[in-house]
């Protein structure tokens, strides 16, 4: 296994996360996933060697982290972090090139092979047109990009992205999910990255590893899924502490819709009516009352006329 955690305890003064046993393959793309600041990021400082495990071990490619200084974790491991501050005047070329820099002193001078191999990693990404363009005119999609193709110029099998998607629109985070994946894919990296876009990123995801209850939950993205039904089925939010809702008969998605739209409409109590979904059609009942509604709209009116009649009586 490439990375290999054994009864791993992290966080600081006190556990974040407990006893994490799980590994990882070059190779496999794996979600993080988890609450605002339930421990992604001191994970993946731990991983990096950044923050002291307070029990247990991980191991990178058959070596403890403890092991190695910072210069074999850089050529083990990248990184991508999305908050990153973009280095005045620096253009896309300068910024790649940075990532060869782990390999020498900072006045070195880059060989003809790493220039081939920055051009290389530029026209991968489909920079070629912004190679001399300034970071600060890039479009969000595109510097996250250059970020990733820092971490590719270093050359590390493993690569970790904390959050590459966040700010980016669907399109962008699209674009950025496709490309870990192909890396992961076509060059074997082994890529682990966090994300709150956990419902899209799983889609491009092999494992997930899900941050809960200071546990760390593991396994291949699917069976997590499966496995926590929590995941996926919606969540009906209750807001409107005057709304009771009437009993809604309806296949789930439609009786989640109509939930939401009667308690943005109604702070009363519409307990002792039933609304069942026939044949496109929503019937309305209580023990006085009963009407048929294609639409929102009418349901409204009709419940609204009824309530009032029943108010002024
Ligand atoms: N250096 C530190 N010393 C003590 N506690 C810290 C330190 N850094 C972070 N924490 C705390 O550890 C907890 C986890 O933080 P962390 O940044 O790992 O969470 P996260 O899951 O990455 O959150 P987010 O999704 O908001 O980025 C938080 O309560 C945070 O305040």
């Amino acid at each position: 296994m490439f990375l290999d955690i054994k009864h791993a305890s992290i966080g600081y003064s006190e556990p974040l996360i407990s006893d994490i046993n799980t590994s990882l393959e070059l190779g496999e793309v794996c979600l993080l996933m988890g609450n605002n600041g339930i421990g992604k990021t001191t994970l993946i400082k731990s991983i990096l060697g950044q923050n002291e495990l307070l029990s247990g071990k991980i191991s990178i490619n058959g070596t403890s982290i403890q092991k190695l200084n910072s210069n074999e974790i850089a050529s083990q491991i990248a990184i991508v972090f999305s908050k990153a501050e973009i280095p005045d005047n620096y253009t896309v070329t300068d910024l790649i090139s940075l990532g060869k820099y782990i390999h020498y002193p900072y006045y070195f001078k880059l060989n003809e092979k790493d220039k081939t191999e920055i051009d290389d990693i530029i026209d991968k990404l489909n920079l070629t047109q912004f190679r001399n363009k300034k970071l600060t005119e890039l479009s969000d999609g595109n510097l996250q990009k250059v970020f990733i193709g820092r971490a590719l110029a270093q050359n590390s099998p493993f690569i970790i992205l904390d959050e590459p998607t966040t700010h980016l629109d669907e399109e962008n985070k699209l674009m950025i999910l496709s490309l870990i994946r192909n890396l992961a894919k076509n060059e074997n990296k082994l890529i682990l990255f966090s994300s709150h876009d956990w419902r899209l990123a799983k889609e491009f995801s092999d494992k997930i590893w899900w941050l809960k209850d200071k546990k760390l939950i593991y396994g291949i993205s699917e069976e997590i899924i499966l496995n926590n039904p929590e995941l996926i089925t919606p969540k009906i939010l209750d807001f409107n502490k005057n709304f009771h809702p009437p009993e809604i008969d309806a296949p789930k998605l439609e009786k989640e819709m109509m939930f939401s739209f009667l308690q943005k409409n109604f702070a009363s109590d519409l307990s002792k009516f039933k609304l069942t979904f026939k044949n496109n059609i929503w019937e309305l009942k209580s023990d006085n009352f009963y009407d048929n509604c294609h639409t929102l709209t009418e349901i409204k009116q009709s419940l609204q006329n009824i309530i009032n009649t029943d108010n002024s009586n």
